[in-house]
């Protein structure tokens, strides 16, 4: 028996080290942290700081510094956090093998392979190593990754089959001759670390919101620069303003704080058993609008039995659940007998097996084989082994649809009937076919999974090579039906995914009565729905994108080019589309799919290199709890969009009007009070929206497909928002002076007049910004309805922002270096009702849009559908 035993493998495992590619250096931290201090911002903060310096106002640069430090060294934390989330989540993705150890196969960790290894591959596995075959079974190998070659090569013993490739088709054992750093990919993987992958849609997005602010905020600083200049302020005023307004604006923070809030979601979703194989899919997964999946193991639990044979001689019932080789057999001796001819074919022409454990008996390899073990238990008590006599073996494939072995010269062969039952027709008399399609309706319309099996007796010392020369003139032994269970799940996921507006399709290999009377059963379709068969679909584009487009279709007996075509139209049509698969060949499908979306427990190897999403536990329900996950945080970076940028309206203010009116109405904030506000009071509030768990209502409204920076949060933003905020800072500071006797000509007021004016600006902005805080945990509706601590962070945030504020006034050499001081009592007034101003603004915003989005909803409703 080729392999290791535990022990030697061990010993191996010490010598020769793990089967890791050799990580690529990581870049020194060092390195990372100058990175976040030499960007273009930094730069420029950099120059400003200097410029400060130079032109003798010490306090601006050293503010400017702060900035730079503050938010170099906050980027580079949250940069840190979002990449160690993401290693962590690469880390649980499933990589086993099944290699033979002490004579046995096990399932190990790829990383515990050593050479000497002996691995049993089958189709849609990574190749984990680089092998060399010892024996193959219609083996080819998708070698594209290292040649790029796209047709699979086929090979045979003694062939070397190289690490990271796939196993397109067939099953072999091979040895392991070289592992981790020694492998031909190793070797690859060094040459291609240099390339960086392309910035994904959302990078590019968000890269556009922050080249617009910064040139927004530059060209804003040079024109104050100017105007100032022109009114006839002094050079060193003109620069220290336009030094302010660029600061003030620049969106340093924005990038790693949406970093780190798709790895918040992406981490709150690996524990969920959802696993996004890159942060972008977390958007993404959001704007879903269309769902196709495949049925077994997603829908349905993938605990096949088999309940019941057809023979020609009769029906036999067979009792029993799960994989339990006993049960209790109902029919007539004939048919019992001719039944235990049909199982022992049926497990000689399968390699899926129960075996006992603790918990009891259990399938290993493929669930609908390893019932068909069972069955053969439980009809004859175990069959006697037949897998040393196979002598050729054709194995499983997805457009075959059928499995076929020779055993003493014999041949034997199960699979989907639609494929089997004409094969038989030389072989079986016709009536026996008619009754054959009669139990196939019956079976599969109670939702049964149907597979044929039937025999041959070939010639003596015939060796057929290819299956096609051997699998005809067939004997029907008849039909097995196997029940699958649905996931108690996926009734209350489908409602969900419903209410969410998503569409959801099931596209199945499976029959199409099978897959119908399944969609009933879960509530994916109403009786009399539109059942869809692969090799019917229309053929033009259009038409079947038109088809298509609708909830609860089912597409049964699809090949996986036809899935990939389904995906395409649909994707035609708009929509954004995910789409599950496990098979060997649903890499393209999956990969069109704006979310791949493979299982981590059953799937293939293939399909989980291709998907965006890796489901843990298989189940369809996790899909949509990805999708509730990826709304939320969506949501969440619009919420410190909004808050963020409705502070930037409130700063920029004082000094329009200042330049408005030529300079003679004093400026309400300096710019190191703006700066305060932004390094000092704003952050923590803005991170703790950014964690806003997802609220009742996400899955509650259609899917958009919007961008950030849109339209509705412009006009909340510039429209209500911020001109509120900014209309009660210049109220108290007007009605400060105005108090103290100044007059709009009257020159420039006295310096402790100004100081409180500015302190009272300066605090109305912070009070606003408090109850913005609220008001932007909801697009919708007002916080005082989503109760009040349901983000306990952003209460700790308010807290911390009501004490910096407390600080930034009472504490003598900051408040003079702000040059503020506390607001008077009717300031602190004004500041006090900003917060009910503010909420009562946003309030009436909500329900005016509540009300238009109503009567749209309305129209959409009674117009043409
Ligand atoms: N191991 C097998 N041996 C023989 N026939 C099989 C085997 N597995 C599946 N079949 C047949 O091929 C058909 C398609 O199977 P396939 O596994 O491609 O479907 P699928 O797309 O995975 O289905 P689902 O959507 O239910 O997961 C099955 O309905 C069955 O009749």
């Amino acid at each position: 028996m080729l392999g290791l035993s535990t022990d030697q493998a061990r010993e191996q495992l010490v010598r020769q080290g793990p089967n890791l590619l050799p990580r690529v250096r990581p870049v020194p931290r060092w390195r990372r942290v100058a990175a976040e201090f030499t960007h273009f911002f930094a730069l420029m903060l950099w120059v400003a700081a200097a410029l400060a310096f130079v032109a003798g106002m010490p306090e601006l640069g050293v503010a400017v510094l702060v900035v730079v430090v503050v938010n170099g060294l906050f980027s580079y934390a949250q940069e840190a956090r979002a990449e160690h989330a993401a290693a962590t989540l690469r880390a649980l993705l499933p990589s086993q093998v099944l290699a033979v150890r002490d004579g046995r196969p096990v399932k190990i960790h790829v990383s515990e392979l050593v050479a000497g290894d002996a691995v049993l591959l089958a189709a849609g596995d990574r190749v984990p190593a680089d092998v060399r075959f010892v024996r193959t079974n219609s083996c080819t190998v998708d070698e594209s990754m290292l040649s790029g070659e796209s047709e699979p090569v086929a090979k045979g013993p003694e062939d070397t089959g190289f690490g990271g490739t796939f196993l397109a088709n067939g099953d072999a054992e091979a040895l392991v001759i070289a592992t981790g750093g020694r492998t031909r990919l190793a070797d690859i993987a060094a040459l291609t670390t240099q390339t960086k992958p392309p910035p994904s849609p959302l990078n590019r997005e968000l890269r556009r919101i922050v080249r617009v602010i910064a040139l927004v905020a530059l060209a804003l600083g040079g024109l104050f620069f100017l105007v100032s200049l022109l009114t006839g302020t002094s050079w060193r005023d003109a620069f220290l303003f336009a030094i302010g307004v660029s600061v003030a604006l620049i969106p340093e923070g924005l990038l790693p704080t949406v970093t780190l809030s798709l790895a918040m979601g992406a981490q709150r979703m690996a524990g969920r058993n959802a696993l996004v194989r890159h942060l972008q899919a977390v958007e993404t997964l959001g704007s879903t609008t269309f769902i196709c999946t495949d049925k077994t193991g997603t829908l349905t639990q993938n605990r096949m039995s088999a309940v019941e044979l057809w023979t020609p001689q009769g029906s036999v019932a067979v009792e029993g659940t799960g994989y339990e080789p006993m049960a209790e057999l109902d029919g007539s001796p004939a048919a019992v007998a001719a039944g235990r001819r049909l199982a022992r074919a049926a497990r000689a022409a399968s390699r899926g097996r129960i075996v006992q454990r603790e918990q009891g008996w259990a399938a290993e390899g493929d669930p609908m084989e390893a019932a068909l073990d069972a069955l053969a238990h439980r009809m004859s008590g175990g069959a006697a082994p037949v897998e040393e006599r196979v002598s050729v073996r054709w194995a499983f494939d997805a457009v075959r649809r059928r499995e076929s072995v020779v055993v003493d010269g014999e041949l034997l062969l199960k699979g989907a009937p639609e494929g089997v039952l004409p094969l038989c027709a030389d072989g079986t008399d016709e009536a026996g076919i008619e009754d054959a399609h009669r139990a196939l309706a019956d079976l599969a319309a109670r939702g049964l999974r149907v597979l044929a099996v039937a025999r041959r007796g070939l010639p003596p010392g015939a060796v057929p090579e290819r299956p096609e020369e051997a699998e005809a003139r067939l004997e029907l032994l008849g039909l097995v039906g196997l029940h699958d269970p649905p996931r108690p799940s996926v009734p209350e996921a489908l409602a969900k995914a419903r209410g969410a507006g998503i569409k959801v399709a099931m596209v199945t290999g499976d029959h199409p009565a099978t897959a119908a009377a399944i969609a009933r059963e879960i509530g994916l379709q109403e009786p009399g729905g539109l059942v869809l068969e692969g090799h019917g679909l229309p053929a033009d584009d259009q038409v079947l994108g038109a088809l298509l487009d609708r909830d609860g279709v089912v597409v049964s007996r699809v090949s996986p080019e036809q899935k990939l075509r389904v995906a395409r139209c649909l994707q035609q049509r708009g929509h954004v589309l995910a789409m599950t698969g496990d098979g060997v060949n649903d890499g393209p499908a999956l990969q069109e799919a704006d979310i791949g979306v493979a299982m981590g427990a059953s799937g293939t190897d293939v399909a989980r290199e291709a998907a965006d999403l890796v489901l843990l536990d298989d189940d369809f329900a996790t899909i949509i709890t990805a999708v509730e996950q990826g709304r939320a945080t969506y949501a969440n970076i619009r919420r410190f969009l909004t808050y963020h940028l409705t502070d930037n309206v409130a700063e920029l203010t004082p000094f329009v009007i200042w330049a408005l009116s030529g300079g003679s109405f004093p400026l309400a904030l300096g710019v190191l009070q703006i700066l305060f506000l932004d390094i000092g009071t704003d952050l923590l509030p803005a991170l703790a929206l950014g964690s806003e768990p997802p609220g009742k209502r996400v899955l509650n409204r259609p899917p958009e497909r919007r961008h950030l920076m849109d339209g509705a949060l412009m006009r909340r933003v510039f429209g209500v928002l911020g001109p509120v905020e900014a209309l009660f800072e210049m109220a108290g500071f007007t009605m400060l002076l105005w108090l103290a006797g100044w007059r709009p000509g009257g020159g420039l007021p006295g310096p402790e007049v100004l100081a409180a004016a500015s302190g009272t600006a300066f605090t109305v902005v912070v009070l606003a910004q408090l109850a913005n805080a609220f008001a932007c945990r909801s697009e919708t509706v007002p916080p005082w309805q989503l109760g009040w601590r349901s983000n306990p962070l952003l209460l700790w945030a308010v807290g911390a922002e009501l004490l910096a504020l407390a600080a930034f006034l009472f504490v003598e050499p900051i408040a003079r270096m702000l040059g503020q001081a506390p607001p008077t009592l009717p300031g602190l007034l004004v500041a006090l009702l900003a917060i009910p101003g503010l909420l009562a603004a946003d309030y009436a915003y909500k329900s005016v849009r509540h009300r238009r989005s109503a009567a749209a909803g309305r129209q959409a409703a009674a117009g043409p559908r």
